[in-house]
């Protein structure tokens, strides 16, 4: 289990990053831990499922889908390949779909909501950017924790 969000605001205090945008638990893993790989994006989730189709190597991508929940950047499909290739959670500012079967995969997915609604699969959009939402900047490669409390980013130099 890795370090809890609210331990570890209480070792950094402000030092630590902690993210206001409420996102919801999709994933079975509640609380997830790892280093950041980024992806920004609007609608479309060819970028998305690419990076999930790599190696995840215990890492956490963070996609910042601009707060819309107009279409799903990510299914059963793509998350099923996210758990396949290793990853240990997926935040989305964004939403997801197929929500009941999301619910059974041994991963970390947290969301701001769902929708049926499919995405475009252009490949529009950047990926290891910082990204930003909920007061919360996330650096490729920082370390970052989620659970029930919340989502923290720690100091480049710190430790869980
Ligand atoms: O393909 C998509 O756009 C998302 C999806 O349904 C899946 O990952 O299963």
């Amino acid at each position: 289990m890795p370090t809890s969000t609210a331990d570890l605001y209480d070792r950094y205090g402000d030092d630590l990053g902690s993210c206001d945008t409420q996102l919801r638990q999709y994933g079975a893993v509640a609380a997830f831990a790892g280093p950041a790989v980024t992806v920004r994006c609007f609608e479309d989730n060819a970028l998305v499922k690419a990076v999930l189709a790599e190696p995840g190597a215990g890492r956490v991508l963070v996609v910042d889908g601009g707060g819309s929940v107009h279409t799903a950047l990510m299914g059963d499909l793509i998350a099923g390949s996210a758990v396949a290739n290793g990853w240990a959670g997926v935040i989305i500012n964004g939403a997801v779909r197929d929500v009941a079967a999301l619910r059974t995969l041994p991963i970390g997915i947290k969301a701001l909501g769902a929708n049926p609604r499919k995405s475009a699969k252009t490949g529009a959009g950047e990926r290891d950017v910082p990204v930003s939402f909920g007061n919360c900047v996330f650096h490729p490669g920082a370390q970052v924790h989620s659970d029930d409390d919340g989502i923290v980013v720690l100091p480049m130099d710190g430790q869980a």
